[in-house]
């Protein structure tokens, strides 16, 4: 894999600026790359494709002996007949076996091979930084996965396979033609420049046809997942219309691309049909004229007229199949123009080793600046301190720069300018998996993939026993939930938990931070979507879960963080206040600003309300009692 990607990454740098057109010698050299473990297999594979093609032609040989050495010579030889015709059988059953023996050896090397690449790309894909997500849209990366990786499989299926066989044959029934009669031999040589002008100008024709198809397959691709993935959003607009009729210009445009390639690809075999029987009427002339003349024996001219038959298959084919060899090229290109990206953040060679249960919880936000573009910030020169333990609430209106303070926490972007230290150290020295593992976040709309609840809290860790997820839904108070399921906690979740409410899939969520016990807690707007029965369900789970951690909480509804030891107020991108609650109202300032809006009235109005929620939530608590 390494010596592939280096070979590739060498090539690009020789081929710059011919980017966009198939690079075949460094298609070439990933693939034998990634072919040299199965050498053996490919050895195996030509060895069985000699035998099968010999056997096969072979045949038509045998017929001739029989017409001019038993039938035409009346010697009655019924013996001999009956042994081509065992010899014939013969042939034809190791043919058979042989040719399967090839393709079920070349499958399976091309099948693991194209298998170990998709796994490589997934792989790869997950270790991209955020930067590369915010830029690619998903629809061209399931596009990679899969038509992709389905091109490189064509290429193992078809065009190694065609190229192989039928470039034999076409090699073994020259050679046959030759041994049998070299006049008629060298007449139908006149005709391969013939077929090699057709060819060449089916192949262009064919090529943009070909990738325009492909183009606009991949597009639909693109289209539907994105739609999927954005279902609720197109519901909750009802542009069901609007997207069925793109979806429509789409699907018409690749009906019309594959009629058109399908067109051509008949004209192509009628063409080469054409040709074929015109050839076949050409031999039968000069050859049956020789046959009159007695200068040529009718096995003779049976044997040529078979294999000239047989002959045009294989230019059909291998003509063919040079598409499906451009569109695989393509694809490598495009696969190796992925593995060639690297994440923008990555481990240093030699990472600060921390151990996890040791850490304290304390951060420290050294004067930071990040932008998502560079040039333009959305955090500017941003300090804050954080002891072990604190529990700080970070609100601001929309696009202060909340989330985008996290996502440094967290390690998805790398800051421009200052540091970000966990217990004094910074965080771009230690292992991102470490750091994965100290900082738990859990997102608005937490992420359940289709498969059990425990499974789901406990990410298929199989180390995590089931009793640990069982006591983590206890603590988090899931329990209940879980045990009114049908299955319990064998309930089979559909993909994105679609089954269970915003509430419910939070609750597992909490779980799940509980069961990979980080020392620091991050909660994005984890309770915006819920109602308040549930929220202050979430708010005793939070309790819990952020007890001995250092717990940092985004909310637009202020009433999630009033309890926290400190709240930060962002605005563009800085901390304009920060202090308790009681505190900020005290200042009158921005984030007064803020609780009055979010109580929609004037603060003296509303106060009572707001600080009897307050203190109702904390008496319902059932740890601070
Ligand atoms: N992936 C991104 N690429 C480019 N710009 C981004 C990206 N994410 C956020 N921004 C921009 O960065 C700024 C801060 O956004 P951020 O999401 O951090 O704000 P926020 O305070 O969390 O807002 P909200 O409460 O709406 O989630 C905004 O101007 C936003 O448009």
């Amino acid at each position: 894999m390494r010596q592939a990607i280096t070979n590739w990454q060498t090539d690009q740098k020789t081929d710059t600026g011919r980017k966009q057109k198939p690079q075949y010698r460094s298609a070439l050299r990933v693939l034998v790359s990634y072919g040299a473990e199965h050498r053996m297999t490919f050895a195996l594979v030509v060895l069985c494709t000699v035998i099968a093609i010999a056997a096969e032609l072979l045949q038509p040989y045998l017929v001739k002996i029989a017409i001019d050495d038993n039938l035409m010579a009346g010697k009655n030889d019924y013996g001999g007949l009956l042994t081509i015709c065992a010899i014939y059988f013969g042939l034809s059953i190791l043919g058979l076996l042989f040719s399967y023996l090839q393709s079920n050896l070349l499958q399976n090397a091309g099948q693991s091979i194209v298998a170990k690449i998709r796994k490589q790309l997934f792989g790869h894909i997950t270790k991209l930084s955020m930067s590369y997500f915010d830029k690619t849209p998903s629809g061209s990366l399931i596009t990679h996965v899969s038509s992709d990786t389905e091109a490189l499989n064509q290429l193992f299926n078809q065009v190694i396979l065609t190229l192989l066989r039928d470039g034999f044959t076409l090699v073994f029934i020259l050679v046959m033609m030759f041994q049998l009669d070299r006049t008629l031999g060298m007449y139908c040589l006149v005709l391969l420049p013939l077929i090699a002008i057709i060819a060449v100008a089916f192949r262009s024709f064919m090529r943009n046809t070909y990738q325009m198809a492909r183009t606009r397959l991949s597009r639909l691709v693109a289209f539907v997942a994105e739609n999927l993935s954005g279902m609720s959003l197109i519901q909750a607009f009802h542009q069901q219309k609007a997207q069925a009729e793109q979806f429509k210009e789409r699907n018409d445009a690749y009906y019309k691309a594959n009629i058109r390639e399908i067109r051509t690809l008949v004209l192509f075999n009628r063409s080469f049909d054409l040709l074929g029987n015109l050839t076949i009427a050409f031999v039968v002339w000069l050859g049956g004229m020789a046959v009159l003349d007695r200068t040529l024996e009718f096995g003779v001219l049976y044997a040529f007229i078979t294999y000239i038959r047989q002959f045009f298959q294989p230019v059909i084919a291998i003509t063919q199949q040079w598409n499906t060899l451009q569109s695989a090229t393509v694809a490598v290109n495009r696969i190796w123009g992925v593995f060639d990206i690297r994440p923008e953040v990555e481990d240093k060679p030699q990472p600060v080793r921390i151990e996890r249960e040791a850490v304290q919880g304390r951060i420290d936000f050294n004067r930071i600046t990040f932008g998502y573009e560079s040039g333009s910030p959305v955090i500017h020169g941003l300090g804050l301190h954080i002891h072990p333990g604190e529990m700080i609430g970070i609100v601001g209106t929309t696009g202060a720069g909340k989330s985008s303070l996290i996502s440094l926490l967290c390690r998805f972007y790398d800051v421009q300018e200052g540091s970000i230290l966990i217990d004094g150290i910074d965080i771009r020295e230690l292992p991102q998996a470490e750091l994965q593992r100290i900082v738990g976040l859990v997102q608005q709309e937490p992420y359940l993939y289709a498969g059990s609840i425990i499974d789901n809290v406990r990410m298929f860790d199989e180390s995590i026993s089931r009793d640990e997820v069982i006591r983590a839904c206890e603590f988090v108070g899931a329990d209940r939930l879980v045990r009114r399921m049908k299955d319990g906690y064998e309930t089979k979740l559909s993909e994105r938990g679609s089954g269970l409410s915003a509430g419910e899939r939070q609750l597992l969520s909490f779980a799940r931070i509980i069961v990979f016990r980080p020392r620091i807690l991050i909660l994005d707007e984890a309770t915006a979507n819920l109602d308040s029965q549930t929220e202050q369900l979430i708010q005793q789970a939070l309790k819990v879960v952020s007890e001995g951690r250092t717990t940092l909480v985004i909310a637009h509804r202020l009433s999630t963080v009033m309890q926290a030891d400190r709240i930060i107020v962002m605005r563009r991108g800085r901390i304009v206040e920060e202090g308790k609650h009681h505190e900020l109202l005290a200042m009158q300032g921005y984030y007064e600003e803020l609780y009055r809006h979010a109580q929609g009235g004037e603060p003296g109005a509303n106060r009572g309300r707001f600080q009897g929620n307050f203190q109702g939530s904390r008496a319902a608590n059932p740890v601070t009692g």
